[in-house]
């Protein structure tokens, strides 16, 4: 906002109307001022983006859908923030496509907790998308001091990081919360770089990026920051709590709960193995304990190093 002229939307009106007296947003983000320049609407949402030259989606993977459906006919570059897998098993990118396939579209993604974003720490992130115009549009857009914009052609690689890395950060969580120690929580966080890059691969994406911002850089922040709400389930389940108190407490939504089965699954089909988001999908439904998750995965067989 300090640099183009912004309108934050929000799907309820009253909300909306709350946000622009309060310039704050004391539920999702308490603390930090909505800054003077910045517009805020509730109502149409496709009439306003007629108004704008970008428009950027930031809801939940299960809000993509409706607005990507409601923005189909928009011509500005479009790009969307979640991180996740859909309930239908879809990345973000192939609900685009069967949705709104005329969309100009692609993912801002890469390690960025909002919370720092907002304070205007510094921040690297991927503008991710098939189409040139798109990653310029979010380059001119975002790039500045207090933000660095790579961009990616890679959307499905980066698609793929920023979901997989959700599901591996309860998994520090746990381990975490159980004090495995650090020797365990690197092995972790490098066993499940290798595979996120098995199943990214295999669903089109490139072996590099996931040594990128979105792979590597995503996992290692949502790992081991205590800001990242998939990592705090964890850390819950490992002090006993249920799968319920962990998400009722967090108030927000962890992408990794609701997608861990869908990345399992995903990779099951195209033969891609994922013993750890496995385990975390057994830990998650309470079909294994977590001291029992840890003697299956050191308990495999011996295997050679390469992801
Ligand atoms: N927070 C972070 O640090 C980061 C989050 N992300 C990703 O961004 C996405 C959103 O995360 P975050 O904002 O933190 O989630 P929160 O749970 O904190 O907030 C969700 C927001 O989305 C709104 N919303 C939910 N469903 C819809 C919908 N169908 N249509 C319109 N708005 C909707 C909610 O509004 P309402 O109150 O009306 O329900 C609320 O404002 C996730 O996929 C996450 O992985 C990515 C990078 C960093
Ligand atoms: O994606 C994030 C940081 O890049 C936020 O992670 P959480 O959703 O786990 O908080």
């Amino acid at each position: 906002a300090a640099r183009h002229e912004v309108t934050l939307w929000a799907r309820d009106d009253t909300q909306a109307a709350v946000l622009r007296e309060q310039r704050e947003n004391r539920r999702y983000l308490p603390g930090i001022g909505l800054p003077d320049a910045l517009a805020v609407a509730g109502g149409d949402p496709v009439a306003l983006a007629a108004r704008h030259e970008l428009v950027i989606v930031a809801t939940p993977m299960a809000g993509l859908r409706g607005l990507l459906q409601a923005l189909a006919g928009c011509t500005a570059p479009l790009a969307w923030l979640c991180k996740g897998f859909e309930s239908t098993g879809l990345l973000g990118h192939e609900v685009q496509a069967a949705v709104a396939p005329r969309l100009l579209a692609g993912a801002l993604t890469g390690p960025s907790f909002a919370q720092e974003v907002a304070r205007g720490q510094p921040t690297a992130l991927v503008a991710a998308s098939s189409h040139r115009a798109v990653r310029e549009a979010l380059v001119a857009a975002f790039h500045g001091p207090g933000v660095r914009v790579y961009a990616n052609d890679d959307l499905p690689g980066a698609e793929v990081g920023g979901a997989v890395k959700n599901v591996l950060a309860i998994a520090t969580g746990l381990c975490d919360g159980l004090q495995l120690g650090l020797n365990a929580r690197a092995a972790l966080v490098t066993r499940g770089l290798a595979e996120m890059t098995r199943l990214g691969v295999a669903l089109g994406g490139r072996p590099e990026t996931f040594m990128g911002l979105s792979g590597l850089g995503d996992l290692v922040l949502t790992a081991t920051g205590d800001l990242s709400r998939n990592r705090q389930v964890g850390l819950a389940l490992a002090q006993g709590r249920t799968l319920e108190q962990a998400v009722q407490s967090l108030g927000h939504v962890a992408e990794g709960v609701l997608c861990a089965r869908t990345v399992v699954e995903r990779a099951g089909r195209l033969g891609v193995q994922m013993p750890i988001a496995s385990a975390v999908v057994a830990l998650l439904d309470g079909t294994l304990r977590p001291q029992a998750a840890v003697q299956a995965l050191m308990g495999r067989d011996p295997a050679a190093e390469r992801a």
